[in-house]
């Protein structure tokens, strides 16, 4: 474990990000099979972000994505989020979620522009299997009917996920407002659809629905050479060559 520095500024949350990430093995090099069943030279390992400092670190980096236009509006000085709800995908998405709703009133308090910009955005996720006593239901936090929803994930791999998620919110009468993930892998989302699970998105979307990461494969390609060495780095570019989008 390495020390951990406080969450970044916004200017340079995604320089200090990938070495956080990378010492704390979040992200890291090796063999792995992933869900759509390809061999990856590298993983994310959202699961490993359970401390308060790697939270706040990652919470800071979607939250300056969402405290951004185009998720936000700012007129006359008064900022004004274009979304009511952030919805993370069980299970990983789940304390995102929650973790960046808190980070975003935080930061602004802390940052003395408390004008309680923030106190109507709430979090949302779903539960895998329907509960059948108590409250009932598969929705946990706030109501999606009628709701701007922006969907906040660890990694975008084919989309699976994405797409699940935004059926979830679409059948509780919720309007998809966004997609932020931390991790947009860039690959191609089958052998048939040469497009990015994040393209595939934007066009099923209507193309009009912003969809942001904090980091892409081409940011491990391009920034990670002194410190994975050229052999895994070749591993990578190996990999995009196989599946990389179009
Ligand atoms: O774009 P995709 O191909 O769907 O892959 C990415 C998704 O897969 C993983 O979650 P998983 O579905 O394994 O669920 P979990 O959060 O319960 O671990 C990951 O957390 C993403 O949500
Ligand atoms: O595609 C996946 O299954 C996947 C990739 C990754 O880097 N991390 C993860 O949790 N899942």
């Amino acid at each position: 474990m390495s020390a951990i520095p406080p969450p970044s500024a916004d200017q340079d949350y995604k320089a200090t990000l990938l070495p956080l990430l990378m010492s704390n093995n979040v992200l890291s090099f090796g063999t792995y099979v992933l869900k759509s069943g390809r061999e990856s030279p590298y993983f994310f390992t959202s699961s490993l972000l359970h401390t308060a400092p790697l939270l706040r670190a990652t919470s800071a980096a979607y939250a300056s994505v969402l405290s951004s236009e185009p998720f936000v509006t700012t007129a006359n000085g008064i900022t004004t989020p274009n979304f009511d709800i952030i919805f993370g995908p069980a299970y990983k998405g789940i304390p995102i979620s929650a973790a960046v709703t808190n980070e975003l009133a935080v930061r602004d308090s802390l940052s003395g522009s408390d004008k309680g910009v923030w106190d109507n955005v709430s979090y949302s996720f779903n539960r895998k299997e329907a509960k059948a006593h108590g409250e009932g239901g598969n929705i946990v936090g706030a109501p999606l009917k009628g709701k701007r929803v922006v969907i906040v994930d660890d990694v975008i791999t084919a989309g699976t996920a994405l797409r699940e998620a935004v059926g979830i919110i679409e059948n509780e009468g919720g309007i998809v407002a966004g997609v932020v993930v931390l991790l947009d892998r860039e690959e191609r989302v089958s052998d048939a659809e040469p497009k990015s699970a994040v393209g595939v998105a934007q066009r099923d979307l209507g193309g009009k629905i912003p969809i942001r990461s904090v980091i892409g494969l081409h940011d491990l390609i391009e920034k990670l050479g002194d410190k994975i060495g050229e052999g895994e780095v070749q591993r990578l570019k190996d990999y995009r060559a196989r599946y990389g989008a179009e």
